[in-house]
């Protein structure tokens, strides 16, 4: 089963307008409200694509409700603490000439309501994959991911981590299958800017030797590189397309990737071109990526 952890879920509220004047009364041509945070984005596309999961993470408020009950109403599953005072932050998502995000902060969590998630977590055993993704609140100790990664050590689970540089950094000494920064993440964690396909990999290659396995670099428009544990390295292209909504793009890979391994029997390379089409697919549309949608792409840059 996998299990896809989500710190700070989120009402997404997408905007579309032709231009944002700051200081000035805006209207809007186009809104929607979908459930977000990077974990429930993988579990929504796992759905998409055929695969259960069940979402885990803490929900607050009249906020949380809506997270939840959407997000159910995508037919997933999900088993979220619900935290007793605070809301479930709602992240403004504004798209005119570019892409402007505003995050919320999310309800304070407790030591008690952390320890109802760790609780939660007992349940996970060999062959189990738990996707850790997103931002940590600021109410929470920032070794949270840490914590987690080893109380589940010597189990046989399988541990995705997609978050920001000092996160991540720290998690490595716990060996995750997977890690998904993106280029300008990889390099931030180095101080300097990645231009190159080579630069790029070497500085995966000193994330393995930090303890990574597996590192999947996503380059947005320029597709990705995925560096394995066994020292191979893949690159594709992204596929061609216009560029609709690039949120959720970056869930959407890891999402793709997993459908990817476990429909081809633990291949890395099937997991790496399934997770840049879905990536894609989710980035080309309105909405996350359909499975039809992803299957098309996956014909572009796959043989
Ligand atoms: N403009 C684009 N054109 C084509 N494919 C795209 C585009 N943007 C994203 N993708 C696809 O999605 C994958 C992940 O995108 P990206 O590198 O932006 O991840 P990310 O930075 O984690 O994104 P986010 O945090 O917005 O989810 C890319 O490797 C690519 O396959
Ligand atoms: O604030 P975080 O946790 O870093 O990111 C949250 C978020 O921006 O990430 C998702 C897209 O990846 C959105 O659904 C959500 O609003």
């Amino acid at each position: 089963m996998v299990y896809t952890v989500t710190f700070n879920p989120s009402l997404d509220y997408i905007l579309r307008l032709d231009a944002l004047e700051k200081g000035e009364i805006n209207r809007v041509t186009y809104e929607n409200i979908l459930p977000g945070g990077k974990g429930l984005n993988v579990s929504m596309v796992l759905k998409n694509l055929g695969h259960e999961s069940q979402a885990l993470g803490f929900v607050a408020g009249f906020t949380g409700e809506a997270v939840e009950k959407q997000f159910a109403s995508f037919g997933c599953r999900a088993d979220f603490v619900r935290l007793p005072d605070g809301f479930s932050r709602i992240n403004v998502k504004i798209k005119a000439k570019e892409e402007t995000e505003i995050n919320g902060q999310g309800p304070l969590i407790s030591e008690a309501a952390q320890q109802e998630l760790f609780r939660k977590l007992e349940k996970l055993e060999k062959g189990d994959t738990l996707v850790l993704a997103g931002s940590i609140p600021n109410t929470l100790p920032d070794d949270i991911y840490e914590r987690i990664m080893e109380r589940l050590a010597g189990r046989g689970c399988r541990i995705i981590v997609d978050a920001t540089k000092g996160l991540l950094l720290k998690v490595l000494a716990y060996g995750p299958w997977l890690i998904k920064p993106n280029n300008h993440e990889l390099g931030e964690m180095f101080g300097k800017e990645l231009r190159t396909e080579e630069e790029l990999l070497a500085h995966a290659g000193k994330l393995q030797e930090k303890g990574a396995r597996n590192v999947l670099i996503s380059m947005a428009g320029e597709g990705a590189l995925l560096l394995t544990e066994d020292g191979k390295s893949y690159r594709s292209p992204a596929p061609k397309g216009t560029l609709v909504n690039s949120v959720g793009a970056g869930d959407s890979m890891v999402a793709g990737f997993l459908a990817g391994y476990e429909e081809s029997g633990g291949s890395l390379e099937e997991a790496f071109f399934m997770g840049v089409a879905t990536g894609s697919a989710s980035a080309f549309s309105e909405n996350l990526a359909t499975r039809p949608e992803v299957e098309a792409l996956l014909r572009t840059i796959r043989r």
